[in-house]
């Protein structure tokens, strides 16, 4: 009976298998291509009816095992800027350039974000073994975290196509101003097997200059400001003029007027990484486009006193017989010495190649600064535009930038002295770093009236010097008066052994050429008496070494 009973449930239920699959061949046949797509969709709607909510799922790890997605950093971090007020479960994090705790959602827990009027909710998942689970919330595959964004399906085109681009964005600037700030300079070159590669060493940057705290006049910060701002934000722009992401920035003028404070202001102001090129410890060329093709992009590539680096002013490809400029006491002693290490080989080409050539473009926003005391020593070709885009010319104290330093190191507006010292810094020159240090406090008592006091009487002293020097040398100080060059005087700020052999420092100087003066470049020849050196003369067109 048992075995009778069996069989027939067998039967049965074969019978049924066969006339379902038979059912399905029939539906298959009988349905055109196109009412199946119909039915379909008719139960994807219905499905959406009831559960209109789409959901993305971003994984910690897709791809490699080893390395974090970075759509899902980048969401992390994106998060991370929306407090989620609502959970009650908070994950606090130190980040290290806010210094200040940071705080973002805990597993499981769900943070709301509103885009152009469309809501959309994300959810942590983090996959425990699965025997140990019970999950209610969405679903997430891999036994890591993972992001799940849920939002309504007539979102979904806001979503997918501008919203998680924006997310991206968003995520990318929020890590650049948290990232730590650093500083590179270069390896020289015999490291660098030793340095597993690394052709950069870093530093932690730190540094409180900020444009508000540097001493310019205002409508000049404004400008500069202006045009970091446009350059940082112009990606599309420079794509649009096929023109490579990058700007460069002459800065010059007297010691001590700020082009390194300056340097440090745009790092800050941009929150990008400095690259400090020391031109000396690169042995030749390759190596100098080695070093640039590593250099990502968001970064300042700063070549300070580049006319003391090595002997640019030469013609292109061109160098004297020794790469480092012998008028350079260090190097000099370091030669007597034996320590000068090994040549550096790099050319004015090569230098010129690095900052505007192919290898300059690997990556955009790149910024590149180079600052000089001697403008007027540099090949043009070094600091023509599109190379050197904005010429910064950085001079002494004025009443505007002395207000800010007064702020800066005395916390005052004003004073009954400051019509004094305006008086006195229109008679003297005396640059920023002189006047801060003039107010600088000096003593535990902080007094602001000894402070004025101390930098009217540097002031007086500088006036008096700059007098002094002036009387000497039997010429007023106006620029460009004819007969004080006869006499043999130069422009403040010149170079002294000019002014012994009664040169003119500035281009084309006619009287200079027929005495046989060499372009002011401090090299030993000068000294000797204007000898003229035939080598120098080769430069460039319109270069100065031309018009010795
Ligand atoms: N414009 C400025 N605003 C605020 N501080 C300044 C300014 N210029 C100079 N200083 C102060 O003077 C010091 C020297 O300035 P900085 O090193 O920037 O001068 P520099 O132009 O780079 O000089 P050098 O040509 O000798 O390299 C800095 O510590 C800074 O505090
Ligand atoms: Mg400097």
């Amino acid at each position: 009976m048992n075995t009778v009973g069996a069989a027939g449930l067998w039967e049965e239920a074969t019978a049924k298998i066969t006339g379902f699959m038979f059912t399905c061949l029939m539906f298959n046949q009988i349905f055109p291509d196109f009412l199946r797509h119909y039915l379909e969709s008719l139960k994807n709607k219905f499905v959406l009816y009831f559960f209109p909510n789409v959901e993305i799922t971003f994984h910690e790890y897709s791809g490699s095992k080893h390395k974090i997605s970075e759509a899902y950093s980048l969401i992390e971090t994106y998060l991370s800027s929306k407090s989620p007020t609502h959970s009650n479960r908070i994950v606090g994090e130190l980040v290290k350039k806010r210094e200040s705790v940071v705080l973002t959602m805990d597993a499981s827990q769900e943070i709301v974000d509103v885009f152009n009027g469309v809501e959309v909710k994300w959810f942590l998942k983090v996959n425990l073994p699965s025997s140990t689970t019970i999950s209610w919330g969405p679903s997430c595959d891999m036994d890591k975290k993972c992001y799940v964004l849920s939002f309504h399906c007539k979102d979904r085109k806001v979503v997918t196509r501008t919203y998680l681009d924006y997310v991206m964005g968003e995520g990318r600037e929020i890590a650049v101003r948290n990232r730590q700030q650093r500083i590179y300079t270069n390896n020289p070159s015999d490291n660098w097997w030793d340095y597993k590669k690394n052709l950069w060493s870093h530093a932690v940057f730190k540094h409180p200059t900020t444009f508000k705290s540097l001493a310019l006049d205002s409508k000049f910060k404004e400008e500069i400001i202006d045009d970091l701002a446009t350059f940082s934000k112009g990606k599309e722009y420079y794509e649009k003029a096929g023109k490579a992401w990058k700007r460069g920035y002459l800065l010059y003028g007297p010691p001590g007027t700020g082009k390194s404070t300056m340097i440090a202001a745009m790092a800050n102001y941009l929150s990008y990484d400095i690259y400090d090129l020391e031109l000396t410890a690169v042995g030749d060329n390759t190596e100098l486009r080695k070093l640039a093709s590593v250099i990502p992009s968001k970064s300042i590539v700063v070549i300070e006193d580049i006319d003391c680096s090595l002997d640019l002013s030469g013609k292109r490809g061109k160098k004297k017989e020794s790469g480092v400029r012998d008028g350079d006491p260090i190097v000099r002693k370091l030669k007597e010495e034996g320590q000068g290490g090994r040549e550096s080989k790099v050319t004015l080409s090569g230098l010129l190649n690095f900052m505007d050539g192919l290898w300059s473009a690997c990556a955009g926003e790149r910024i590149i600064v180079v600052t000089t005391n001697h403008v007027e020593k540099l090949d043009p070709a070094l600091i023509r535009r599109g190379r050197m885009d904005k010429h910064i010319e950085l001079s002494y104290c004025g009443f505007e930038a002395f207000k800010i330093l007064a702020k800066n190191f005395l916390d005052i507006d004003s004073h009954d002295l400051f019509g004094t010292i305006r008086e006195l810094l229109e008679q003297s020159h005396m640059s920023p770093a002189d006047v801060a240090e003039s107010l600088m406090h000096k003593t535990l008592s902080r007094d602001v009236e000894t402070c004025l006091q101390n930098l009217i009487q540097a002031l007086k002293n500088a006036k008096e010097v700059e007098t002094l020097e002036g009387e000497e040398k039997g010429c007023e100080k106006d620029d460009g008066n004819r007969e004080d060059e006869e006499k043999g005087c130069e422009k403040e700020g010149g170079a002294s052994e000019d002014e012994e052999k009664g040169c003119k420092k500035e281009d084309g100087a006619s009287e200079d050429e027929e005495e046989g003066c060499e372009s002011e470049d401090g090299t030993s020849e000068d000294e000797e008496g204007c000898e003229k050196d035939d080598e120098s003369c080769e430069g460039e067109e319109g270069s100065k070494k031309e018009d010795c």
